[in-house]
């Protein structure tokens, strides 16, 4: 296990991997699913998330960007915390007006990200926020599609990476961040 460079918070790295649910076998057989959502539940650990975050990204960014689905629940606190506005970016065929579409592969099969062209302005900075880095699939082709609208990836904040798969290859030459490295 390791924890993130310049967290003020010396227990939350070991605390967010107790937090951490493992569910054997989903969504397939042979897969160990980290599961979030017992991290949801405890507001005092998810609090202290989202503060870490917001002291390492507070002034750097203009907007943040949060992967469906457990993306779009911390992210948007972050945004809210941050005091910036907060982007969907959603699996295919969800979003109402025009769209980039990216698809890509997961451990478990491929899936197609789309955000809204029009979400993101030219030249904004965006912090791309998720729960769980894997293979590095989904946030290599949120990036992608962050940069389709023009603005730019200013740094990518994940609650938890997963180092073997090495998702991190797959963002060279972005800033990540994640709370732990198990
Ligand atoms: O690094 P990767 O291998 O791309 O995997 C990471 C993604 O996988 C999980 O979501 P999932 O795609 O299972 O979708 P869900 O949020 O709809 O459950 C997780 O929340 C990340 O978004
Ligand atoms: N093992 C895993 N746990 C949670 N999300 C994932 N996305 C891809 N692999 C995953």
């Amino acid at each position: 296990m390791s924890k993130t460079p310049g967290t003020t918070d010396p227990t939350l790295a070991q605390d967010v991997v107790a937090g951490m649910r493992d569910i054997p076998d989903f969504p397939i057989h042979g897969v160990v699913f980290k599961d979030f959502t017992p991290i949801l539940l405890d507001h005092e650990l998810r609090d202290r998330i989202v503060a870490d975050t917001v002291a390492r990204q507070r002034g750097r960014v203009d907007v943040v960007a949060g992967i469906e689905a457990r993306g779009f629940i911390i992210g948007a606190v972050i945004a809210h915390e941050l005091g910036v506005g907060f982007v969907p970016v959603r699996k295919e065929g969800k979003l109402p007006s025009a769209v980039h579409s990216v698809s890509y592969a997961l451990e478990y099969g491929t899936a197609t990200l789309e955000i809204h062209q029009d979400a993101v302005s030219n030249g904004e900075r965006v912090l791309v926020v998720d729960d769980v880095l894997a293979t590095g699939g989904t946030l290599a082709a949120t990036c992608e599609l962050v940069e389709s609208c023009g603005a730019s990836v200013a740094s990518i904040e994940l609650v938890l990476e997963i180092g073997a798969l090495e998702g991190r290859a797959k963002l060279a030459g972005y800033e990540v961040h994640s709370v732990v490295t198990i």
